[in-house]
């Protein structure tokens, strides 16, 4: 698997902090005006809860599961909210993820740990594209199962409030693993389950 999906080690913040002192001096501003004397803490704080997927390895959450005899039907949690920052100007892109998959030999994992990979994908400096992949080859390698589809829709921040401007535009892309990429039957059911609006 590849190096993203691994954890590191903890962040630095009192490097951040005097970053973004640095940077508020930068664009001309008073780091030392009432206002803002706090602003590299809270930041520092706040990378430390938005990156905090940096630390982990989503297949950690998936490490747990529970074997239910025969139980090979597909499994869909749907419209788990995520907020991520794109890595390319480090703004919020933020939306629902859908994950989908069809257990091999009974072997489940708990509901919630599917969220929990998604979270973990999200709270990094990332892509779109990259978070969709990483949940589902996760999936792939802890609980081995028939296939997984992994739905993605977000707003990108980048591309409202700056530079092309175009508020309320979607992004949708998606992972498709196993029997998903072949059995266009299998697909379509897990796509018409998800329904995205
Ligand atoms: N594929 C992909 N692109 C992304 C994602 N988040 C942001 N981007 C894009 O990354 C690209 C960066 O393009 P650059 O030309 O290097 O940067 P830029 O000049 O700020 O680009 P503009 O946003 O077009 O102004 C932009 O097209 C963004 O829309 C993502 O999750 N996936
Ligand atoms: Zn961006």
């Amino acid at each position: 698997m590849s190096n993203e999906i691994k954890a590191v080690e903890k962040m630095d913040k009192d490097k951040i902090k005097k970053a973004v002192r640095d940077i508020l001096e930068a664009i001309g501003e008073d780091p030392d005006r009432e206002g803002l004397v706090d602003t590299p803490k809270r930041i520092a704080n706040m990378f430390e809860e938005i990156f905090a997927g940096l630390h982990q390895d989503p297949r950690e959450h998936l490490q747990i599961f529970f074997q239910e005899e025969n139980h090979e039907e597909m499994v869909i949690v749907k419209d788990i909210s995520f907020y991520s920052v794109c890595e390319h100007h480090l703004v919020p892109f933020f939306g629902k993820a859908h994950v989908a998959y069809i257990p091999r030999g009974g072997k489940l994992t708990g509901l919630s740990k599917l969220a929990r990979v998604v979270e973990t994908a999200a709270r990094r400096p990332q892509l779109q594209e990259r978070i969709a992949k990483t949940i589902a080859d996760s999936i792939v390698e802890v609980l081995d199962p028939y296939g997984v589809v992994v739905i993605l829709e977000a707003e990108h921040m980048c591309m409202t409030m700056r530079g092309i401007k175009k508020p309320g535009s979607k992004t949708i892309t998606s992972a498709v693993r196993g029997i998903f990429e072949k059995d266009v039957a299998a697909r379509a059911e897990a796509m018409s389950l998800i329904n995205i609006k």
